[in-house]
């Protein structure tokens, strides 16, 4: 669309003459090495940021679900993931995760056969992998910083199982996202007190004894191995944002 106002420059000023702009769009010839370039990349970016806000908007009360990429079916984490995927469903939250293997699977296959929305945000890794087969709804992303960004906007809290790297990021980004006030009334749960606690203490012991984080800092976990706990703190801090 041009607009003409007044008497400024006429709106083909500077462009090539004797071609309309429809002419260019259509012409394909030419370098087309731009496709590789960070002005295209944000152009990219931002129709992630489009689609997952479009795509997200409406799902309501969600919570993430969090967790190793690399469990088996029979590790006892995958049943804690089956049982708080269930669990956040029945409560009435959408369920959230990363919608790979593992941990995430086991959330997701709780939520969708307890009749509740499961939602898998897949992201594009160098080795093969694909959304897993217990989601009500799945968009993959290419920019780890935009796919993140949709966890913390989408969820009312995290529920974050036994993981590795993955699983460390995601937590410690929630924990530093509202040590800095950038969320509030965002409840962190940590399931699996075997896993958890070698952490926690030496957070206690050398983080917090050095003064390098607050008690305030870590009150904001909660710590247990109780599905149900974990769910009724969420349902509990949805209680609270509508009162
Ligand atoms: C390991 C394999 C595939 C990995 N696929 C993933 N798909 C989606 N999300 C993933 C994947 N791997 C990691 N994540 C994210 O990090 C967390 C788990 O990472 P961890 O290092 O295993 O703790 C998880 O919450 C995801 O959001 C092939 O089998």
């Amino acid at each position: 669309m041009t607009r003409r106002t007044g008497h400024g420059p006429r709106p083909t000023a500077g462009r090539p003459e004797g071609s309309t702009t429809d002419q260019r769009l259509l012409d394909s010839r030419g370098d087309v090495g731009w496709v590789h370039t960070d002005p295209w990349r944000v152009m990219k970016m931002q129709a992630e940021f489009v689609e997952g806000f479009n795509d997200l908007a409406e799902i309501g009360p969600a919570i993430s679900v969090f967790g190793s990429a690399r469990i088996a079916v029979d590790h006892p984490a995958y049943d804690l993931g089956l049982r708080v995927g269930a669990g956040l469903a029945d409560a009435g939250f959408a369920v959230i995760t990363g919608g790979g293997p593992g941990a995430m699977e086991a959330a997701n296959k709780g939520a969708l056969e307890a009749g509740g929305q499961s939602i898998g945000l897949g992201i594009e890794l160098p080795w093969e992998a694909r959304l897993n087969d217990h989601l009500s709804f799945g968009l993959n992303f290419r920019y780890f910083f935009v796919r993140k960004m949709m966890f913390v906007k989408y969820s009312q809290g995290y529920i974050v199982l036994p993981g590795g790297l993955g699983t460390l990021d995601e937590l410690f980004e929630a924990m530093t996202l509202a040590q800095t006030k950038k969320i509030t009334q965002f409840p962190i749960v940590l399931m699996g007190t075997e896993h958890w606690s070698g952490l926690l203490d030496w957070m206690r012991g050398s983080m917090l004894d050095d003064a390098r984080i607050k008690q305030s800092d870590l009150d904001m976990l909660t710590l247990t191995d109780d599905p149900d706990e974990a769910v009724a703190l969420m349902v509990a801090a949805r209680d609270r944002r509508r009162s």
